[in-house]
């Protein structure tokens, strides 16, 4: 029987959650445990789904995976890393995206890798090629076969002159954990520079890997022979902060969110300012809150970083459906993260999408068909409704839409919210949510 959430809306949250890990690096430093010739210990590893498929792919490859019981640290330890079962890794078709990254490392160790079809946020095509193509650069021969692929270097990887067609995160972390461990250089350009690739390269460098990141997005590596383990506390999870802090505003709420870093949440703290947000930064965490004053607003495009991330539109654009007058909002780095509105505007938002560029940033998706631009009008007082979850922060945005709406909501689909904030149905109940679950 699939779990029901029902939520009566109306309640500010109030209170207290903290982040740990980000999402979107700790499966990425435990694929890159796989290079070292030693153990590993990653700090401040939260419990969400795509923390537990790496760690049964990793486990799958012989990889031994220890879990501290005090500290919750992960000790992973890779010295007896195996070729695994293909039925074994098929089970975890459309888990998650992380097991594209397996391929370098896994070619490192053992020669070969079958990677199983990806998951992740349904909010686009979500394409492989730039991964394939930068490791064909590198000397893999890639196989497609039923289910995912097959891909091993007969003459080894080599390092190579890598250029991305878009700054894209994963493609630029596939080159990272293939580099390392190349022979040669590898200079890749149009990389991306978020800071869980940043926080990656920290992790690779305490493992022996030589990695500089230039200007204008030029990464260099100078392949080594061997690394060995790391000993790395992952840099905290900044989209789930910022989803707290559309949390607090949605509901006229205030929430100190304890992990939250200023240094990586800029362009976010920018945009709730002038939204009519309001936060107070301390050495621990972020306050932020609704000042109880109309909000206003915006013009806003979502970007590769250093700009306003993709994953922090979708809870906002609930925010801005309670902002006084019409925003905009441009999402240039994905041509399909709207569908997620369609519930809002049965909530009772008044939400429009386009085809065209509503904005100035070079977009791929303006003649190609796609509803990537939202005309956004408030204020609208939203109303409960039956919601579906359809993806990681579009569900989470239905949420924060149903917390702050009159009546009640019957919310299912909510697993997927698991993939990505660890432990939300307790930190919503400490912050005074009112919903029960059955
Ligand atoms: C687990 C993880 O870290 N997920 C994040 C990662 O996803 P992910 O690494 O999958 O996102 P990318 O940066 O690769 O994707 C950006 C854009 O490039 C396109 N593309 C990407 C690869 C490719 O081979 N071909 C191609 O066309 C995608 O379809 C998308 O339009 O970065 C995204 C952008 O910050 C975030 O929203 C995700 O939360
Ligand atoms: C799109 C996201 O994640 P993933 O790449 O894991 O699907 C997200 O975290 O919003």
């Amino acid at each position: 029987m699939a779990t029901v959430l029902t939520i009566r809306g109306g309640v500010p949250l109030t209170g207290q959650v903290s982040v740990r890990g980000a999402k979107n690096l700790v499966p990425k430093a435990m694929v890159a445990a796989l290079l070292g010739s030693d153990a590993s210990v990653l700090r401040n590893v939260p419990e969400i789904k795509d923390v537990d498929v790496v760690t049964s792919l990793l486990r799958l490859h012989g990889v031994e995976v220890v879990k501290e019981p005090q500290t919750g640290d992960l000790r992973l330890d890779p010295t007896k890393v195996k070729t695994a079962q293909m039925k074994d890794i098929d089970a975890h078709a459309g888990d998650s995206r992380i097991p594209i990254l397996f391929c370098g490392p896994l070619i490192h160790a053992i020669g070969e890798a079958f990677i199983p079809d990806l998951g992740g946020c349904k909010i686009g095509d979500r394409p492989i090629d730039y991964h394939l193509e930068v490791l064909r650069q590198f000397g893999a021969v890639v196989e497609k076969r039923e289910g995912g692929i097959s891909i091993s270097a007969p003459k080894g990887l080599k390092g190579a002159k890598l250029s991305l067609p878009y700054p894209s995160v994963g493609a630029t972390e596939q080159v990272l954990l293939t580099a390392t461990r190349a022979e040669g250089i590898t200079e890749l350009s149009g990389a991306a520079i978020e800071p869980e690739i940043m926080d990656l390269i920290a992790v690779l460098q305490k493992m022996g890997a030589i990695i500089t990141v230039q200007t204008d997005r030029v990464i260099r590596i100078e392949g080594v022979r061997d690394l060995t383990g790391f000993k790395h506390r992952a840099l905290p999870d900044r989209n789930e902060a910022a989803s707290w802090a559309s949390a607090a505003l949605v509901t006229q709420g205030d929430i100190y969110v304890a992990g939250a870093r200023q240094g990586d949440l800029t362009a976010f703290l920018n945009t709730y300012r002038k939204v009519g947000g309001s936060f107070d930064i301390d050495d621990n965490g972020i306050r932020f809150y609704h000042t109880g004053r109309k909000l206003s607003p915006l013009v806003l495009e979502t970007d590769v970083h250093p700009g306003f991330m993709t994953d922090w539109q979708q809870p906002l654009v609930v925010g801005l459906t309670q902002a006084q007058g019409v925003s905009i909002v441009h999402e240039t780095v994905y041509e399909n993260r709207f569908g997620f509105t369609e519930a809002l505007v049965r909530m009772g938002a008044n939400i429009q999408l386009h085809r065209e560029c509503l904005g100035s940033v070079p977009c791929r998706f303006g003649q190609r068909n796609f509803l990537h631009s939202a005309v956004i009008s408030g204020a609208t007082q939203l109303k409960g409704a039956e919601i579906h979850i359809p993806d990681l922060r579009g569900g989470f945005s239905h949420l924060i839409a149903a917390l702050a709406a009159t009546g009640s909501s019957r919310v299912t689909g909510i697993e997927i919210i698991n993939r990505g904030y660890e432990h939300f149905q307790s930190k919503l109940e400490a912050l005074g949510a009112d919903f029960d679950v059955h």
